[in-house]
């Protein structure tokens, strides 16, 4: 069944990434959404539609010039596309491999044009193009892996896997049947199917990026609105949140600890140095403690110099594990003095440590046990973690 033919599925194409380049540009120049990852799209759009349709605009072109366009186009295409790709999942791979790829498949598509054979250019472009998506496979896997669930990673990397297959196969075909080189050097027309595969891959991953850079949009939303500005930590509203997500789950079995956390002695800096030193203590602060803390510990700024830092334990753990890694942020920031233009800056922090309790839907119990220990430290001296112990948070209950 041929429901399109192929001059008018090539057209179609055509128009598709037109509209898609012209949409990546305005999101890049007009919003100023990922704007590099957004021109380097439009580039990828505009090279795909020009290397369509040169067919008819170089017809009276020798061969092997209207081959290069071809070849070239399309190393270039890929070359786009994973470029693109690393800017939108900010990737902190170097291009490298992209240039060693490139570099090596446009040498060989040169040499080949050169020599007047029409394969050798082919099997250059088809390899670098099935090798380029297969980066491109793996750098989605690794870009969104942990960070989205599998089926939506599965989606995402779906059309890089197809356009690495398909240009794996037909590799293959080059390889098994060189007179397809001829048939493909002499401009006829791909089958239906594979107009329309390729159509379908131009589509999805057009699809994929615009998803890439909603999530990135989403995120960056979640970030500005959940974060502290100056340190980075959560604000005191998303701390909050949290804590009341960690209540509901306590009913479930699924236990935390609390630290609550103030710097000492803050105010002194900020009357000795100046306030621009008291941020950028505040900042080394936290810095400090989230390499202390795991992925899944949550700290917050309160307001000022007061943090509170919700850690969840595993079914072995106990208060005084909590006071352990309470103790190694305590520990770390006593170690590591702040470096505030030509001088260094010690400071320290006292710590207050207490488990939640059940049915307290808010967590204001728990927070007021934590700020009860922070209090006896700061008493007691500062620079310490004070915990609740079994006795008193019977007393307290
Ligand atoms: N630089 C800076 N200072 C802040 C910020 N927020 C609050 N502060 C200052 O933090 C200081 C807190 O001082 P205090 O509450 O007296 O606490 P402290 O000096 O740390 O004393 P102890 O907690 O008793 O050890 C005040 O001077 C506030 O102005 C901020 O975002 N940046």
């Amino acid at each position: 069944m041929q429901f399109l033919d192929v001059p008018t599925i090539l057209q179609v194409t055509a128009l598709f990434n037109l509209m898609s380049a012209l949409a990546w540009l305005a999101l890049a120049q007009v919003f100023r959404v990922a704007p590099r990852a957004g021109r380097l799209m439009a580039g990828f759009h505009l090279l795909y539609v020009m290397t369509l349709r040169q067919q008819e605009a170089a017809a009276g072109w020798p061969p092997p010039l209207r081959q290069a366009m071809t070849e070239f186009g399309l190393l270039g295409c890929s070359v786009l596309l994973l470029l693109a790709l690393r800017r939108m999942l900010r990737s902190r791979q170097r291009s490298h491999d992209i240039a060693s790829i490139a570099g090596l498949g446009a040498a060989a598509i040169a040499a080949g044009l050169a020599g007047g054979q029409a394969l050798v250019p082919q099997l250059a472009s088809t390899a670098c193009v099935a090798a380029l998506a297969l980066l491109s496979t793996r750098e989605v896997v690794r870009g969104l892996a942990g960070r989205l669930s599998r089926p939506v990673i599965a989606c995402t990397v779906l059309p890089f896997a197809l356009l690495a297959a398909l240009s794996s196969a037909h590799l293959v075909e080059l390889l098994l049947d060189p007179s397809w080189a001829e048939a493909v050097a002499a401009d006829r027309l791909p089958s239906a199917l594979r107009a329309s595969l390729l159509f379908v891959i131009t589509a999805g991953i057009t699809l994929d990026l615009i998803s890439l850079m909603i999530w990135r949009v989403i995120a960056r939303i979640q970030h500005l609105t959940e974060r502290d500005t100056l340190t980075g930590a959560m604000n005191r509203r998303a701390f909050e949140q949290a804590l009341v997500e960690a209540q509901g789950l306590l009913q479930r079995g699924h236990r935390f600890a609390l630290v609550m956390i103030d710097i000492d002695h803050f105010k002194r800096v900020n009357d000795t140095h100046g306030h621009a030193a008291g941020d950028a203590a505040l900042q080394h602060c936290v810095r400090i403690w989230q390499t202390g803390l795991r992925e899944v510990d949550r700290l917050g700024r309160l307001g000022g110099e007061e943090f509170c830092a919700l850690l969840p334990l595993a079914a072995a753990d106990d208060l005084d594990t909590a006071a352990t890694i309470a103790e190694r942020l305590r520990a770390g920031l006593s170690a590591q003095p702040l470096r505030w233009h030509e001088l260094e800056l010690p400071l320290s922090a006292s710590f207050g440590v207490a488990l939640p309790v059940a049915g307290d839907a808010q967590g204001q119990v728990g927070m007021a046990r934590a700020d009860a220990e922070l209090y006896r430290a700061k008493a007691e001296g500062r620079n310490r973690v004070c915990a609740a112990t079994h006795l008193q948070e019977l007393a307290a209950a």
